[in-house]
C-alpha cells in the first residue's frame, strides 16, 4: 500500500433519516456500539460531546441497559467560557439533557474549571491538562485518542469552536486552544483543536434540520472551500460518520457519497 493511500482517510459514513427521531435511534445504537468495542478492548470509553442541538440528540440513551456509563469518560469538544450552570454552558446543556437522568458517576465528567473563567489562556492549558491526565503523558501521547468525539455543524460549516476563516483552524500543537471572538454568542469559548478531533477512532457529525441543507454539500463535496467541518478527516484508522435528516441532505448527492453503516 503507498505511503499516500496508507494515510488516507476511510470514505466518510453517511447515513440520511426520515426524522430527527429516527436519527437519534440510530445514533444512540451507533454509541453503545462504540463503547462496546472500546470497553471489551481497553475497559473504558473516552468520548467528547460537543454543544447546540447535540445533547438533545442523545435522548436514545435514556434509560439504556447496554449503557456501561460507569466506564465512560466524558469531555466537551468546546465549552463556554461561562458558570457551569449558565443556560449558555454546554456542560449545563448536557446534564440537562442526559448525565442528569442516567447513572453516570460525575467523576466521570469533565466540565471545564469555572475558577478559571476570568483566564482564558489558563483555563484552555487546565482543560488540556484534564486531557492529559486521561490519555497518558504528552510526550508519550502526542495528541488524545477518543474513541468518539461527537461533532455538531453550523449553517456557515463551522464545527466546535472553530470558525471559518479563524485562526485556530491553523493550530496544530496545542490540544485545547481559547478565543473570545466566537462569530456565534457566547464570544468566549475554549475548544478543541483539529488535531484532537482529527486522532480520535470514530467522530460522528449529527446534523439535522432545513438550515444545513446548504452547508452540507459544501462540507462533503468541496473540500476546496476549506471548511472547518471538511477538514475533519480522522488520521487513519480514523473512521468519520455522518448522522444527517433527510431536511439537511436534501441537496446532496448521495449516490456520490460512499456510505453504509
Ligand atoms: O458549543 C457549540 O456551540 C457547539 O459545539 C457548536 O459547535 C455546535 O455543534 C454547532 O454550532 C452546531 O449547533 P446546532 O447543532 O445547534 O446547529
Amino acid at each position: 500500500m503507498s505511503a499516500a493511500a496508507h494515510h488516507s482517510p476511510n470514505p466518510p459514513i453517511l447515513n440520511s433519516f426520515a426524522s430527527k427521531d429516527e436519527l437519534a435511534i440510530h445514533l444512540a445504537e451507533f454509541v453503545v456500539k462504540a463503547q462496546k468495542e472500546s470497553i471489551d478492548k481497553k475497559g473504558r470509553f473516552t468520548i467528547a460531546i460537543s454543544g447546540g442541538s447535540l445533547p438533545n440528540m442523545l435522548k436514545g440513551l435514556i434509560p439504556n441497559p447496554a449503557v456501561k456509563w460507569d466506564k465512560w469518560q466524558v469531555f466537551y469538544v468546546d465549552e463556554r467560557a461561562v458558570p457551569l450552570d449558565h443556560p449558555d454552558s454546554n456542560h449545563h446543556a448536557c446534564t440537562t439533557a442526559l448525565f442528569s437522568k442516567v447513572p453516570i458517576p460525575k467523576e466521570n465528567i469533565h466540565p471545564l474549571d469555572p475558577t478559571l473563567l476570568d483566564d482564558l489562556e489558563e483555563l484552555s492549558d487546565s482543560y488540556e491538562k484534564e486531557l492529559i491526565k486521561e490519555f497518558a503523558q504528552r510526550d508519550s501521547a502526542r495528541f488524545p485518542v477518543f474513541d468518539l468525539i461527537l461533532l455538531g455543524m453550523g449553517p456557515d460549516g463551522h464545527t466546535a469552536s472553530l470558525f471559518p476563516g479563524h485562526e485556530l483552524l491553523a493550530e496544530d500543537d496545542r490540544w485545547v486552544a481559547y478565543l473570545q471572538d466566537s462569530p456565534k454568542p457566547p464570544p468566549k469559548r475554549i475548544t478543541f483543536t483539529f488535531p484532537v478531533i482529527n486522532h480520535a477512532a470514530r467522530v460522528a457529525f449529527v446534523a439535522a434540520g432545513a438550515e444545513k441543507i446548504d452547508v452540507l454539500p459544501d462540507v462533503l463535496d468541496k473540500p476546496e472551500l476549506g471548511l472547518p467541518a471538511a477538514r475533519v478527516r480522522p488520521t487513519f484508522p480514523g473512521q468519520l460518520y455522518w448522522f444527517v435528516d433527510d431536511a439537511a441532505s436534501a441537496k446532496v448527492n448521495l449516490a456520490r457519497t460512499p456510505f453504509r453503516l
